[in-house]
């Protein structure tokens, strides 16, 4: 039995989030696993219940538990909080911290269905498959914040950004053995002709390329990167980063996939891993049903594969979101003429079924 721990959050992470339980449950049925699932509050939804947007009975349910299932969380409505009780800062991420998550795996992945459903050309696209590793429990996210008056009557705001040889170095280790079981190429992505905390990175990956002989070491500025996935993408394989820029890098390598509701996430390397969609709570589709639930799906598989080593049940999720896809059924973020359009719950439906029959 596999305990996991379900938050949905705010916005479309309700609407997303039993999708994923329900092609677990298929996956469940069909090989003979039981999962409980044990639903807990967290974001906008825990402030407004109890008024902190991580309480600790959430932490609890999570430690207590062998994988985390996380929808979305924020919105409008909690964003004029104290910053410490809003859900991105008093929550989200003290949750990643606490597990000790410094490893977040963003796979861009085209399925072959949806070349048309980007905005990119497909003869640009076709075969995109980059594992972006984006160190997570570090950076600007986490450095020292300050507000300070100053003499003019303005204010002076301060975001520290360091990393260590020791954060720099178990995120790249770990970054070349993904490297090492994929395309053996590393491109390690940095701002290395401006940032101190740059330099220190690019040295520390040049250090361990010599353990790394098998795998291609390469490093690029971050705004040459931001180009490069949009001209060439598939020259990348593996891409590790540190916490800022893979944010911002993921949200643009989604678009390689068709839409940002495609992209998946897996947290991991601390207590017990955490699955997330990468995008956000979406608070001007929710409650209308047009929320892709594929990334959540998608990061269940990620679970199967990383927390729970169901390499088969994993590829299963991702052979039936690539069928349901090839078949032209479509949430409104990818739809394209001559397709179906379907609502998040049917498009939960049909990945579930083929969960099924496959
Ligand atoms: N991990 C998280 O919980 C997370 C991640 C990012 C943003 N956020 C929060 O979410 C809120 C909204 O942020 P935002 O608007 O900048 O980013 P967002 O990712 O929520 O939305 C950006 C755009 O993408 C669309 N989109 C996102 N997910 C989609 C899906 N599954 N299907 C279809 N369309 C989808 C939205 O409709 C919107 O137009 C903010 O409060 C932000 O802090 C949370
Ligand atoms: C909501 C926010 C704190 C979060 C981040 O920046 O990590 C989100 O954008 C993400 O990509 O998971
Ligand atoms: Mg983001």
């Amino acid at each position: 039995m596999y305990k996991i721990a379900v938050l949905p959050g705010d916005g479309i992470g309700v609407e997303i989030v039993p999708e994923a339980l329900k092609v677990l449950q298929a996956i469940a049925l069909r090989f003979g696993y039981e999962f409980e699932f044990n639903e807990a509050l967290i974001g906008g939804a825990a402030y407004d219940a109890v008024g902190h947007p991580l309480p600790a009975e959430t932490l609890d349910t999570c430690r207590n538990s062998d994988a985390v299932l996380l929808g979305a969380i924020g919105g409008p409505k909690w964003d004029k909080l104290p910053v410490q009780l809003r859900p991105e800062v008093g929550a989200l991420l003290p949750l990643r911290k606490e597990l000790g998550l410094f490893a977040n795996l963003r796979p861009s992945v085209l399925f072959p269905g949806l070349v048309h459903a980007s905005t990119l050309k497909e003869e640009v696209i076709d075969g995109v498959d980059i594992m972006v590793i984006r160190e997570l429990t570090g950076g600007l996210y986490f450095g020292e914040k300050k507000r300070e008056q100053t003499s003019d009557g303005g204010q002076k705001a301060t975001d520290i950004l360091s990393y260590s040889t020791f954060e720099i170095e178990r995120i790249v280790r770990f970054a070349y053995e993904v490297a090492r079981k994929r395309g053996k190429k590393l491109c390690s992505v940095d701002k290395a002709n401006v940032l101190e905390s740059s330099r220190l990175w690019r040295e520390t990956v040049n250090k361990l390329a010599r353990d790394y002989p098998d795998v291609e070491t390469s490093h690029m500025y971050v705004d040459n990167c931001s180009m490069q996935l949009i001209r060439n993408p598939r020259q990348f394989d593996v891409i590790v980063t540190e916490n800022m820029f893979g944010d911002i890098l993921t949200d643009e390598a989604s678009m390689l996939t068709g839409s940002i509701g495609m992209l998946p996430s897996a947290s991991i390397g601390g207590e017990v891993g955490l699955y997330e969609p990468s995008h956000g709570s979406a608070p001007d589709i929710a409650g209308q049903k047009k929320a892709n639930p594929l990334a959540t799906i998608l990061s269940a598989a990620m679970m199967l594969r990383y927390s729970f080593d169901l390499e088969e049940e994993a590829r299963l999720i991702e052979q039936a979101v690539r069928t349901v896809m090839e078949e032209g059924y479509r949430t409104p973020d990818l739809m394209e003429e001559g397709k179906t359009l379907l609502n998040t719950e049917e498009i939960g439906d049909l990945v579930a079924a083929k969960i099924r029959i496959l």
